[in-house]
């Protein structure tokens, strides 16, 4: 990981992506883990609280809330601890907990477009997403279609060990259709509350 890199990245555009932020021998055993827990997870829904709702013509993955302090993914919250750090250091962005869960994604489905900050709250500040699916291919779709600006959108294979970033109230986003079951690891750095 090169975080000069990463920095760099953000400030410019606002997003970047690590092609290997996890090596493939760790995605395999973050994979493998979350398996194990897989009688846990539930339809996500959309909206919080009283307006929290399960869509499917909107969301249709099943979801798994990590712990920060959950052995489970030790390795891969480590580093996005030390990259939540590096963050602050650098942009002052004044990061603190890291919200996270485990995400499957069945085949058939997808995530229509939407930003990440429920509506009158700002404290999610920048979106992480780290793919755990080795060997994907453009044939498996699942593309995370990152919105640039009005003309332009970017489509990102979720492929084993790639890690997106991206300032959560910039970028709207979608996840494509998916032909095989996607699995990976979405977090959200939160804002310090005042
Ligand atoms: O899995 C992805 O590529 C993005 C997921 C997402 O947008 C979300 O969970 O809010
Ligand atoms: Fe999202």
């Amino acid at each position: 990981m090169d975080i000069d890199l990463i920095l760099d990245d953000l400030v410019e555009h606002g997003f970047t992506i690590v092609p290997q932020f996890l090596e493939s021998s760790e995605v395999h055993i973050l994979a493998s883990a979350m398996q194990e827990r897989r009688d846990l997870f539930y339809p996500a829904g959309i909206g919080r609280k009283e307006g929290h709702i399960v869509q499917e013509q909107i969301r249709g993955d099943n979801i798994c809330w990590i712990d920060a302090n959950d052995p489970i993914a030790a390795r891969a919250l480590s580093q996005l601890d030390e990259l939540k750090q590096s963050l602050n250091a650098a942009l002052y962005l004044g990061l603190d907990e890291l919200e996270c869960h485990f995400a499957a994604y069945p085949a058939g489905s997808f995530y229509a477009r939407h930003l990440d900050q429920h509506r009158g709250e700002d404290s999610r500040v920048v979106t992480v997403v780290l793919y755990l699916n080795p060997e994907w291919t453009e044939q498996d779709g699942g593309e995370l279609r990152l919105y640039l600006d009005e003309h332009r959108h970017l489509d990102i294979l979720p492929q084993g060990g790639k890690l997106v970033i991206f300032l959560s109230n910039r970028f709207e986003h979608e996840v494509l259709i998916s032909q095989r079951e996607r699995l990976s690891l979405t977090g959200w750095f939160r804002r310090r509350s005042m």
